[in-house]
């Protein structure tokens, strides 16, 4: 039986610490770290980060209702202090899993509910036992957003140069206005220079909310403008990003709806009963297809229409960038340790929430700092 009841972090609390340059750069170096846990490549790294593919459960007969098991294993890695960066402290390691239901009928319950769920447990990795209960959900849709983020960086703005993504106005399209679309929407204006921002959903009504509410949430210096659109070939007709995220069994997009039919970079977030059910076959045979983890990728990715190109990880490191004209696809899936990566990174600011409370939590998981990489290199 475990010695103390495990602390629990509700939305609230960790709601209050995500910001985009944290999340960022923690999946940025999530990404990566996925790469890096190829021994042949890294032979001299003590770090050890461990993500075995995740399980599903269908939760009944009824389709679209289910269970996923994500645990994660994080050996040796080192943290930069804060107070005193480039002071790496010694190795830490976490033991984590990551619960997530997905029940794509919630947001039609009265009242609504959102269709994805998320739990992280954290246990003690000396004696297994369990220390804390983290809100996940929130957790869960950030993450996802920035691996487009990170993804859209490097599969998309680099190949124009070192610094596009700060420099180069981009034509956006958000296709599913649910709490994939609305984050992505918010947050491709918060972290790069749109000029046009398109939003289509099935529900017209939808779309036209989040376009009212962008319009008035952006500084009225913002170069945005917002159109609700009525179909999926009107929303992406002159965009060069586009994040689709639908539970959609029939393809939406076609490769004819894409502008100019060449230079553009799509982040496949969402889908049916398979992944890659959202976009047509005729785009894949187009594109170049990257996703955030092979792991998950072999097993989940049956059947997809073209073959992977890579890991955004290895194009991170490579430096290896798609050429101007190329079709990109991030097919992303979401990997468990991307979000325990954001969370090992978040816990130096549940440290400062933490100094007026009882728990020690940070100390429990030995979580007093920033992730600065594997082996601490
Ligand atoms: N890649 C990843 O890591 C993650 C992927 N997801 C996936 O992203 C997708 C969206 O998730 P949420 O935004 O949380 O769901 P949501 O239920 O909040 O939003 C889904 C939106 O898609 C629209 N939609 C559904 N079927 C459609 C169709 N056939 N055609 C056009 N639009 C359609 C709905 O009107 C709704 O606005 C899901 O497939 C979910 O599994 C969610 C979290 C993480
Ligand atoms: O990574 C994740 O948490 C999920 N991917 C698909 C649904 C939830």
């Amino acid at each position: 039986m475990s010695s103390s009841t495990p602390a629990y972090y509700n939305a609230d609390a960790v709601r209050q610490v995500l910001s985009w340059p944290l999340v960022n750069r923690a999946v940025e170096t999530a990404l990566v770290a996925i790469v890096k846990q190829d021994a042949e490549t890294h032979p001299q790294s003590t770090s050890f980060a461990c993500q075995p593919k995740r399980s599903f459960t269908a939760c009944g007969k009824e389709p679209g209702r289910i269970l996923f098991t994500m645990p994660a294993y994080v050996g040796n890695y080192s943290l930069e202090s804060p107070k005193s960066p480039g002071d790496a402290q010694q190795s830490r390691s976490t033991l984590a899993c990551k619960l997530v239901t997905s029940f794509r009928e919630n947001p039609a319950r009265d009242p609504p509910l959102p269709s994805i769920h998320a739990h992280v447990l954290l246990f003690d990795n000396q004696t297994g036992q369990l220390s804390a209960i983290m809100e996940g959900t929130d957790l869960t849709t950030w993450r996802t957003v920035s691996a487009s983020l990170v993804a859209t960086k490097y599969l998309y703005f680099r190949r124009f140069g070192s610094q596009a993504e700060l420099e180069r106005s981009i034509n956006v399209a958000i296709v599913g206005c649910g709490v994939q679309g609305q984050l992505h929407a918010a947050a491709f204006c918060a972290n790069f220079r749109v000029k046009q921002l398109n939003l289509y959903n099935r529900t017209l009504a939808k779309a036209q909310v989040l376009a009212d509410e962008l319009q008035r949430t952006l500084d009225t210096e913002s170069e945005t403008q917002v159109k609700a659109c009525s179909s999926a070939h009107e929303a992406c007709q002159d965009a060069d990003v586009i994040c689709i995220a639908t539970y959609a069994k029939e393809s939406v997009i076609q490769f004819a709806d894409l502008k100019a039919k060449q230079g553009v970079h799509i982040n496949a977030v969402g889908a049916g009963e398979v992944h890659f059910s959202e976009l047509a076959p005729d785009i894949y045979h187009q594109a170049k297809v990257y996703v955030d983890c092979y792991t998950n990728a072999e097993a989940e990715l049956v059947g997809l229409p073209a073959p992977i190109t890579a890991e955004v990880g290895q194009i991170i490191l490579s430096e290896n960038y798609p050429k101007e004209t190329e079709i990109t696809i991030f097919q992303s899936m979401g990997a468990f340790l991307l979000s325990l990566l954001n969370y090992m990174t978040i816990s130096v600011f549940f440290k400062v929430i933490l100094k007026f409370t009882s728990h020690c939590f940070y100390l429990r998981h030995g979580l007093g700092g920033r992730l600065c990489g594997p082996g601490g290199s």
